[in-house]
Formats: structure tokens, sequence, C-alpha cells
């Protein structure tokens, strides 16, 4: 089948890869010049374990081109999937800007009958949406069927995630189009959702959004140990083995990052006040992830004699999360920011991102030189084994707060540092 990715950012890129995976032939297009030159060069421009050498092995083969000319890249393609960003919009909402412009040109340039598919995360009632976008940008009625696709790849581990979903959804509202879609996941083992769009649309809000919900709730459960000197990590274990919990995303932190979680939550808190019938539930979500920052930085003022100013802090890791580039809603820039905000000097760290308003270092070692406290804010796994030792004469005071609990707590103090983690007792 001839597919046309529409948006090559991490879904994007990640998903027409799997396609080409499974014998389909793959265009790209992106109004980005410098991402497409890049992509048809073979050249990852984003971070990706894993995804560049897929890249390479399909650009040569030529099963995958891109392209910014959407005219022709819409009328030579079957199926059309949407993977356009869908940020955090006014009051909380998602920004369909960039859905509508694509359902736009895909309107005026259809030549023949096409299934549109939006992989975007989109909210419920957006499948609708396009259909009238696309129908009041066509020259002539041509016949299409609009299908909702959701995503549930991680950043950092894209490739493995989208090879090995745990389910597809398939939120289709013609038969025609839901033939299409089995036959493009056939190779896939994994259980397959078909239901309506609508459907389709909720269940990934609902995924994210359960997801937040558990990393809120240990991160205040966290909270609750700290008072009372129990490790959080023993308590994640412990409801962990409980099948009906699952281990996963109970790791206590400071709080949830990245270009999804964020927004997503607000996007179905929009959605459901809409309803009349607000979730509440995830209002809490929300502020216990803004509340996770500042108990962080009052754990780290008390610490540090209740003042910032001149204080030099050396913060470890950029990124939202380990194993990604991305910096979008990063806790640890969220805390750069309180930080300087309060007048400390802040030294920065990080094995992949560069920042270019920062004072950023390229080695550990420079990174916190004449610091008052070291802060672990990314789980990398180069900060797991630093030497410590080797570290510490060349701090000006041996601090180290763990917002990851990522370090062995008694090894750090025996090298007679002063250790906070998260609960981490
Ligand atoms: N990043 C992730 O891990 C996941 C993201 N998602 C969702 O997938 C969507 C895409 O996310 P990302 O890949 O992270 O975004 P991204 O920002 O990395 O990529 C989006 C791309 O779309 C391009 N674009 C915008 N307007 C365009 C247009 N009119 N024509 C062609 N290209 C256009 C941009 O230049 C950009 O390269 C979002 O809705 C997101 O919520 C879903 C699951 C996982
Ligand atoms: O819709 C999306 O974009 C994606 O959002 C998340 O993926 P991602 O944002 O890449 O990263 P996660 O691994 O989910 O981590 C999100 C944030 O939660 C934090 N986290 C995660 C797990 C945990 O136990 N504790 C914790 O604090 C991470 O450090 C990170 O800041 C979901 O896991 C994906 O299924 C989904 O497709």
């Amino acid at each position: 089948m001839k597919i046309l990715i529409v948006g090559t950012g991490y879904v994007g890129t990640t998903t027409g890869l799997i396609f080409c995976k499974m014998g389909h032939q793959v265009t790209g297009l992106d109004l980005d010049e410098r991402k497409i030159n890049a992509l048809q060069a073979g050249k990852l421009y984003f971070y990706e374990p894993g995804l560049e050498d897929l890249l390479t092995k399909h650009v040569s083969a030529q099963n995958i081109r891109f392209t910014t000319d959407t005219e022709n890249a819409v009328k030579e393609n079957d199926v059309i999937f949407i993977c356009v960003g869908t940020p955090l919009g006014p009051q909380g909402k998602a920004d369909l800007t960039f859905v509508k412009n694509v359902a736009g040109t895909i309107g005026r340039y259809m030549n023949h009958y096409k299934v549109i598919v939006t992989k975007s995360t989109v909210p419920v009632g957006t499948a609708e949406n396009v259909t009238n976008w696309i129908k009041e940008n066509q020259p002539s009625s041509i016949p299409f069927d609009v299908v909702s696709n959701p995503e549930f790849l991680r950043e950092g581990s894209a490739l493995h995630d989208a090879l090995n979903p745990d389910r597809i959804v398939i939120g289709a509202s013609s038969d025609k189009a839901r033939a299409v879609m089995r036959n493009l996941y056939k190779d896939f083992q994994c259980p397959i959702i078909e239901t309506n769009p609508q459907a389709s649309e909720m269940i990934k809000y609902a995924a994210n959004s359960f997801l937040a919900m558990k990393i809120s709730f240990i991160n205040e459960l966290a909270r609750v140990c700290d008072a009372l000197g129990i490790n959080v990590n023993d308590i994640s274990t412990g409801i962990g083995l409980d099948h009906r919990i699952g281990p996963h995303f109970l790791r206590a932190g400071m709080g949830f990052g990245g270009s999804c979680f964020p927004k997503d939550v607000n996007a179905l808190i929009q959605t459901s006040k809409e309803t009349g019938r607000p979730l509440s539930i995830l209002e809490k979500v929300v502020q216990v992830n803004d509340e996770q920052q500042l108990y962080f930085m009052k754990k780290i003022r008390q610490v540090l004699g209740g003042n910032l100013e001149n204080k030099t802090i050396a913060v470890l890791g950029l990124a939202f999360k380990a194993n990604t580039d991305d910096t979008r809603e990063s806790p640890s820039l969220i805390l750069i920011e309180k930080l300087r905000g309060e007048q400390a000097a802040v030294q920065v760290h990080d094995p992949v991102v560069k920042s270019a308003g920062l004072m950023q270092f390229s080695k550990v070692e420079e990174t916190v030189k004449g610091a008052d406290a070291v802060i672990l804010c990314t789980d990398w796994n180069d900060y797991k084994n630093l030497d410590w030792a080797a570290l510490k004469p060349l701090m000006k005071q041996p601090v180290i707060f763990d917002g990851r609990n990522m370090l062995n707590k008694t090894k750090i103090e025996e090298l007679g540092f002063r250790y906070l983690g998260v609960a981490n007792h």
C-alpha cells in the first residue's frame, strides 16, 4: 500500500519506518525543509535510539522518501497518516491548528478515494471535524474516510514500542476503511480494538491520564513517606507486585514532564468540563504534579541554609527523561528556572541535549566544580555509575539531591555526602 505520513517528528518518522518494515511504500511529508533534507540523507535530526539504522536502511532501499511537496504527496498516496503536533492551546485545550491545515490541504489536492488516519493525539470529535475540514476544501466531491488510530509509543523506546504495541486501536466508521486498517496492521500480534472514532480518541487520553495519575499518586504518597521516614521505592515494589496494580509508572520523582502527559491531561480536563462533568480527579493529578517541584525546591532551600542566592547548583540532565533529546515540559528546565529565579548560579550537563541559554559543560567533572549541591534531574544511565568519590573533592559542599531515586543512599552517605532523594530512605 502507498502510505503518506504528514509530520515527520518522533511519531511520524517512527510510524513511517514501521510501515516500511512491513513492506509498504512510504512517503514522509513535512513543512520543515531542514528536517526533510536530513531524513532524505538518512540522518535522524532528533535523538531516538535505534531509529537511524532503520532510516538509513530504508532510504537506501528507496522504501521511504521524504518531501515537502504536499500536492504530489497527497495525490500519489492511498492512506494518509496525520502525525503533526497538537500542542497545549489556550485554556488547556489541544491546539488543532496543524491538524486543520493538513486536513485543508488533503481536501484541496485529493484526487481519488483515500483513508485519512489521525495518529496525532486529538480530542473527541476531531475525526468529524477533520471530515468537515477536508470537505470544505475539496474542489469537487470525492469520497474518503477518516479513521482514528492513536499512537502509544514512548520517546526513548519509540521503535520497540511501535513494533511491539500492547494493542492497536482503530476507530473507523466505515467497513471499507476498517478493512484497509486491518490489512495495514495484519502482521502485528497484539489485540486490535475496533471501535468508533470518538471512543478511539478517548482511549488515547484516558491511557495517558491514567498513567499520569499513577505518577501523581506515588509522588504525593512519597511526601507522606518522607514525613514518616519510609522508603517509597519499597511501597512501589510492594504494591506493584499486585497484578491488579502493576509495577509500572510508580517511580516517585520530580513529577511527569514531556510533550504529552501535561498537555493531554489538561486537554481531557477541558473536554470533561465541556460535558458539564469535570474530571476533578485529573485536576488533582495536575496540582500534585506542579507541587512536586515546589516540594523539591523547599528541600533544596532548607538544606542550603534557607537561601539560594549566590549558591552554585549543578544540574545533571535536561531531557524530560532518559534516552531522549526532548526537553518539552522537562521537570529539569522548570526547576532550573525556579533556581535561577532565586538567584542561584546554575551549571548544567546533559549527555545529549545542548542548551544555548544555560551554562552547560560537556563533562560532569566540570559541571560539579565549585557546586554547593548536585541535583540529579534526568534518569540517564550515565549518571547511575558516576565516580562520586572522585567528584566529591571538586564540589564546594558534598550535597546530592536525587530527583530520580537513582543512587544508593547508603553508599553515597558512606562517601561523606549529604543525600536527599524522593522519600528514598
Ligand atoms: N512524541 C511522542 O512520544 C508521542 C506523540 N504523540 C502525539 O503525536 C503527535 C505528534 O507528536 P510528535 O511526533 O512528538 O511531534 P513533533 O513536533 O516531533 O512533529 C510534528 C511534525 O509535524 C510537522 N508539521 C506541522 N504542520 C505540518 C503540515 N501542515 N504539514 C506537514 N508537516 C507539518 C512539524 O514540522 C513537525 O516536524 C502529537 O499529537 C502527539 O501528542 C502520540 C504518542 C507519542
Ligand atoms: O502520548 C504520548 O506522547 C506518550 O506519552 C508517554 O510517553 P513519554 O511522554 O514518551 O514518556 P513516559 O515514559 O511515559 O514518561 C513521561 C513522564 O513521566 C515520568 N515518569 C514516568 C514513569 C514513572 O514511574 N515516573 C515518572 O516520573 C517520566 O520521567 C517523564 O517525565 C506514554 O508513556 C506513551 O504511552 C504515550 O504514547
